[in-house]
C-alpha cells in the first residue's frame, strides 16, 4: 500500500469511528483507547481492593467472567463476599496466597478456579500489586484477571493424550513408568501393600496371522474394555506395556487380593469370542518387596509371566523368589 493509499484508508476509517480522538496531548491514540483495546484483545479485566475497608470492585469485564449481571458490582463487594466465588478446593492456597502478598508487599500472581452464580468453573489467570494512593489514607490491591479456562482444558487435553496408548485408550508405557515409581513412594511412606500385574494374551500372533492385524487391534481395543477395566477399581492403574502385553498397578493390594482379581480377568477373556476362535490371557503377579526398586519389582512379575506361559498358558503365576 502506497503513503497515498494509506492516508485514504485512514480517512475512511475516520469517517466510519464514532470515537474520534481530539487529545492535542497524544499521538494518535490516547493511552485510555490504548488500554481499553488491550483489555478487550486480551479478554482482561482489572480488579482492586481497598485493604483498609475490605472492599473489592470488579470492571465489566470480570463482572463478565464472574458471571455477574452488568452493574451487579458497581459498588463494590465485600472481600469475602467475593471469596464465595472460589472453588472450595482452591480457598486455602487462595487464601495463603493473598495473605503473603499483602503482608509481604509482595507481586500477587495466582491462577485458581472460581465458581459462577450459574455453577459453571472458571480458571482465572489473576495478577496484582500493592498500590499505595498518594494524599489517601487507604492502600490498594490492583490487578488483572483473564478467564483462561480454554488454555486450560486445551493443556489438559495434550497432557491425556501425551499419557494415552492411542489404540486402547489406557496408559501408555511412559506413564506407567512413573506411575510404577510414585506407588512405590506412597506405598513406602504410608506402609501399604502393592501389586504389580503383567497381562499378556496367548497366543496372539496367530490372531494377526489368521483374522488380519485390524482384527488383532479390535480384540486389544476388547480385552482392555470388556475384560480388564471391569475387573478393576478406580484406583487401580492399567497400562499398555508394549503388544499385546498390559502392566496393571493395584494400590493397597495384597498377592493373594491381586490373585482374585487375575482370576476375575482370566475368566471374563474366556468368555470373549474374537471371530471363530477363542483367547486366552497368562498373568504374572509380584507383590512389591520393601527396598526393592522398581525395575527389579517388574523383572519379578515379568518372570512370573514367563513361568505362566512355560506352564501351559492360560494361567496365573505368583512371583517366588528362588530359595537363597
Ligand atoms: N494387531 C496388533 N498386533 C500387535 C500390536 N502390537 C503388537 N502386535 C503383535 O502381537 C504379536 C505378539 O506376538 P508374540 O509376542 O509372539 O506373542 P503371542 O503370539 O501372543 O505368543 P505368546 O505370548 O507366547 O502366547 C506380534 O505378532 C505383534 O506383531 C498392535 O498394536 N496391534
Amino acid at each position: 500500500m502506497d503513503p497515498v493509499q494509506q492516508m485514504e484508508l485512514g480517512d475512511r476509517l475516520m469517517l466510519h469511528n464514532p470515537v474520534r480522538i481530539t487529545n492535542t496531548a497524544c499521538s494518535g491514540t490516547c493511552p485510555q483507547r490504548k488500554l481499553d483495546i488491550l483489555q478487550q484483545v486480551a479478554g482482561i479485566g482489572f480488579w482492586e481492593l481497598d485493604l483498609k475497608t475490605g472492599h473489592v470492585w470488579l470492571d465489566g469485564r470480570l463482572q463478565e467472567i464472574y458471571g455477574l449481571s452488568p452493574g451487579e458490582n458497581n459498588l463494590g463487594i465485600e472481600l469475602r463476599t467475593w471469596r464465595k466465588y472460589v472453588h472450595p478446593e482452591d480457598q486455602p492456597r487462595v487464601q495463603q496466597g493473598f495473605w503473603r502478598a499483602a503482608e509481604l508487599a509482595l507481586p500477587w500472581r495466582l491462577q485458581f478456579r472460581a465458581i459462577r452464580p450459574d455453577q459453571q468453573v472458571r480458571h482465572i489467570r489473576s495478577e496484582g500489586r500493592l498500590e499505595p494512593i498518594p494524599n489517601d489514607q487507604s492502600v490498594y490491591f490492583v490487578g488483572f484477571e483473564e478467564d483462561v479456562t480454554d488454555r486450560v482444558a486445551l493443556e489438559q487435553e495434550l497432557e491425556r493424550q501425551a499419557q494415552q496408548d492411542g489404540l486402547t485408550g489406557t496408559y501408555n508405557r511412559r506413564k506407567m513408568d512413573n506411575l510404577l515409581h510414585q506407588e512405590r513412594e506412597r506405598a513406602i511412606r504410608y506402609r501399604q501393600q502393592l501389586t504389580a500385574m503383567l497381562i499378556d494374551a496367548d497366543g496372539f500372533k496367530a490372531i494377526n496371522d489368521n483374522y488380519g492385524h485390524e482384527a488383532g487391534d479390535e480384540l486389544l481395543h476388547d480385552l482392555v474394555h470388556c475384560c480388564f477395566r471391569p475387573c478393576l477399581r478406580t484406583i487401580d492403574h492399567l497400562g499398555r506395556w508394549g503388544g499385546d502385553e498390559f502392566l496393571v498397578i493395584l494400590p493397597e493390594t495384597s498377592e493373594e487380593a491381586a490373585y482374585h482379581v487375575a482370576e476375575r480377568i482370566r475368566d471374563q477373556v474366556e468368555t470373549l469370542q474374537p471371530g471363530p476362535g477363542a483367547i486366552t490371557v497368562s498373568i504374572g503377579i509380584s507383590a512389591y518387596q520393601p527396598e526393592e526398586s522398581p525395575r527389579d519389582w517388574l523383572r519379578s512379575a515379568d518372570f512370573a509371566l514367563y513361568e505362566a506361559k512355560r506352564g501351559g498358558r492360560n494361567r496365573i503365576t505368583r512371583y517366588r523368589s528362588p530359595p537363597a
